[in-house]
């Protein structure tokens, strides 16, 4: 569905991501983790266009071959079908919930030039919004202005706004952050469901959802792939355990130290999707 080779970004002396090789089959739920600055950002930036790629390239499957999108901008990956949820925060917060996920259906769609029209005019596009609101869990929260949500019902409005796009490969940044524990089974479904139809690429720094929800796991460390594979044998590993796990097993303290800043040290900030 989507792979990169010798993926690498400098950020003048600083290697944020070096050399990677990554393939996401179009059915598979992957994890990106690994511990803060370890390039998890930045590989979703180049991934979307976000960022330009110091060397290597990107590529996404295009019926037999591969098409390269190394250099595509983030207007030409989404229209590919590559989105992604924001960490910080991506919706527009006086408008409701229904508004935030029709102006991003009709921003995918061939009425992208007159967003703010009436929304009667634009049934279908409703239909689509609320058919999602649905699969995120916010069809109650309609009419919300969605400034007032929690934190938890804004990560599945971003999820929603991130499939008002019809990806095909979805790029989910820390679902998690800022949801309160009672709220993790939720979000926990709500990366299962939407896995179902896309390719996912998982950044999260809950090792219990990590384990829990992944079909494989990729571990970045220092912007190189150290580990990648199963998620029980990646969490056996021992380089993983070093560099990022420190001793972490199912069940207990669920995020790793490194998690615990991770809100603070955000570096996405670079546009949005609608
Ligand atoms: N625009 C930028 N300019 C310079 N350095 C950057 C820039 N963006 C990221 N970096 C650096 O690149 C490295 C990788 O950062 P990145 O944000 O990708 O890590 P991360 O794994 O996403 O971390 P976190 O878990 O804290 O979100 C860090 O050392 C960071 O300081």
């Amino acid at each position: 569905m989507l792979r990169t080779q010798g993926l690498t970004k400098q950020f003048g002396g600083l290697t944020a991501v070096d050399d990677v090789d990554f393939e996401l089959p179009a059915d598979e739920l992957c994890s990106l983790i690994g511990p803060n600055g370890a390039g998890k950002t930045t590989f979703f930036n180049l991934l979307t266009g976000a960022l330009t790629p110091s060397e290597g390239t990107i590529e996404l499957r295009d019926g037999d071959g591969w098409r390269d999108v190394t250099d595509a901008t983030p207007h030409e990956t989404a229209s590919l079908g590559i989105h992604r949820s924001y960490q910080i925060t991506n919706i527009f917060p006086t408008s409701t919930v229904l508004e935030n996920v029709r102006i991003a259906a009709q921003a995918a769609s061939d009425d992208a030039t007159n967003v703010w029209r009436n929304v009667g005019h634009f049934e279908e596009h409703v239909a689509e919004a609320d058919a999602i609101l649905d699969r995120v869990g916010l069809a109650d929260e309609r009419e919300t202005v969605a400034g007032t949500l929690s934190h938890g019902a804004k990560r599945q409005l971003e999820v929603g706004i991130a499939l008002a796009g019809d990806p095909d490969v979805l790029l989910l940044d820390e679902p998690n952050a800022g949801v309160s524990s009672e709220s993790v089974g939720d979000i926990i479904d709500l990366i299962e469901d939407v896995a179902t139809d896309h390719a996912v690429l998982l950044v999260e720094h809950n090792m219990d959802i990590v384990m829990n929800v992944s079909d494989r796991v990729v571990v970045l460390n220092q912007g190189a792939v150290i580990a990648d594979g199963d998620p029980e044998d990646v969490r056996g590993d021992d380089r993983v355990q070093r560099a990022y796990l420190g001793g972490y097993e199912s069940g207990g303290s669920s995020e790793t130290s490194e998690a615990n800043d991770s809100e603070a040290s955000d570096s996405t900030g670079e546009g949005g999707t609608v």
